[in-house]
């Protein structure tokens, strides 16, 4: 089921250079037709909007924005159990988030001066929560917590409506328990420009943060400064680096568990023991069965996925760390020993019983994560994701007097005589 590739030097780069065009090889085709859709809506606003919802979900929405009455029945509606699931999870997430607030500074100086930093939190921004095979409430929590912690004044989501044309109402109970403020049925490429350009009924915002599939990505790519995005996170990745103390039953499971999301999803065993791989492949084999999603599961693992066999831990480490994967977990026998040199992942899980799932729904730690490598230079989204920045300074005559001879120096140096006369005039009098 997942092929099995000795680090040799060659076979794993030919295995890394094949899943770092995954997603790539459309990219091309793919741009175009967004490009596409991109332009229609800019020109023609919820109505294209609706064409392009008609076209690819099948239906026209039941409502185009979802009615605050229809939110708040979903949520009187839901069974009790789930809804104080999801409390339990975002009594989780939010006290993991709220240590990630940050506050404003201002350095008074002796000489009157003023040097500070405003942060607040951004007015509006836009959630996309994919459709699909994947309509997450768990990744409507982990996006709309950190906003409301960083101060965001409006939380604007999309999402695909279901084949039908309706709401998926758990989504709806995942937004009416984290305060979101208004829900349109759209998805795809077609969301993301409104979102990002603002039509008669859906507002523009400053940020447009969320998961979903490569005709979200691309969107958010070609859009990113016309709005800010949070980052680009695609299918996603399981690591698994384990020795020959590692569970195969776990092992395998979790390695599932992210195959299960998608075709494209990628899961990979790097191992330094040939025996936990095999037993890994008869446990795949074994426990894969029973799972509902066996299709896309099998699939994923035979095309994204291998069992990379290492000669030593170092050189696993190594490994995992030029993959850079969205989820990386040790099943090591010390795995504290490792976590300050497991320099690229979206998030780390320790230990067997730190499974991935943990992370998905309830730890605390945001799932919504860096794929395709970019955790190399891109974080988990987090509070400072809804923040921004501002510095500001205040001065005194006196202190500028004593800079004075400095700042017009350098900006005559620069050429730019405009700038040191605007600070020479302020003495023109004296
Ligand atoms: N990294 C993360 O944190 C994370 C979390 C959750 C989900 N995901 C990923 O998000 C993705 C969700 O994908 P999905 O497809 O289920 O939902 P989606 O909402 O992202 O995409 C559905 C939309 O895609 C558009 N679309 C479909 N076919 C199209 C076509 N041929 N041309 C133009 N547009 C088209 C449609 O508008 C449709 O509404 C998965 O890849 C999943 O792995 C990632
Ligand atoms: N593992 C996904 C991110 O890659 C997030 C998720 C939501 N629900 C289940 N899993
Ligand atoms: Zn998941």
């Amino acid at each position: 089921m997942m092929k099995k590739i000795y680090a040799n030097g060659t076979d794993e780069k030919a295995f890394l250079e094949q899943l770092a065009k995954r997603t790539g090889e459309t990219d091309k085709r793919v741009s175009q037709i967004v490009t596409e859709i991109i332009e229609t809506v800019r020109a023609g606003g919820d109505q294209a909007v609706q064409k392009y919802t008609k076209q690819f979900d099948g239906e026209l929405p039941q409502y185009y924005e979802v009615p605050q009455e229809v939110i708040e029945d979903a949520l009187n509606e839901a069974d009790e159990d789930f809804v104080n699931a999801l409390l339990d999870a975002m009594e989780n997430i939010a006290d993991f988030h709220n240590r990630q607030r940050e506050n404003s500074f201002v350095n008074a100086l002796p000489n009157g001066v003023l040097l500070g930093q405003r942060i607040r939190g951004l007015k509006r921004v836009g959630l996309y929560v994919p459709g699909g095979t994947a309509a997450y409430p768990s990744s409507v929590l982990m996006n709309a917590i950190p906003a409301k912690i960083a101060g965001v004044e409006e939380i604007i989501m999309v999402t695909p409506p279901r084949k039908d044309g309706t709401p998926n109402p758990d989504i709806l109970v995942a937004a009416a328990i984290c305060g979101v403020d208004r829900v349109f049925l759209s998805g795809g490429a077609q969301a993301i420009a409104a979102l990002a350009y603002g039509t008669e009924q859906i507002p523009r915002v400053d940020k447009i943060v969320g998961p979903g599939n490569i005709y979200v990505a691309t969107a958010k790519k070609l859009l990113y400064g016309v709005v800010d995005i949070d980052m680009v996170a695609g299918p996603s990745e399981i690591l698994v680096l384990a020795d020959d103390t590692a569970d195969p039953a776990f092992v395998a499971a979790d390695l599932m568990s992210q195959a299960e999301h998608d075709k494209l999803a990628s899961s990979i065993l790097v191992t330094t023991s040939e025996k936990l791989a095999d037993a890994v492949l008869v446990e795949l084999e074994k426990q894969v069965q029973s799972l509902s999603r066996k299709e896309i599961i099998e699939a994923s693992l035979r095309d994204q996925g291998a069992i990379l066999i290492c000669d030593c831990v170092d050189c696993a480490v190594e490994l995992a760390n030029a993959i850079a994967p969205e989820h990386l977990e040790v099943h090591l026998q010390n795995p504290m020993e490792y976590l300050g040199r497991l320099d690229n992942a979206g998030s780390v899980f320790l230990g067997q019983y730190a499974s991935e799932p943990l992370g998905d729904y309830f730890a605390g730690p945001n799932h919504v994560l860096p794929t395709s490598g970019t955790a190399r230079f891109f974080s988990p989204l987090s509070v400072s994701s809804f923040l921004k920045r501002s510095g500001y300074v205040y001065y005194t005559k006196e202190a500028l007097a004593d800079a004075k001879d400095d700042i017009v120096l350098i900006a005559e140096r620069e050429g730019l005589t405009a700038h040191a006369n605007a600070i020479k005039v302020r003495f023109a009098k004296d």
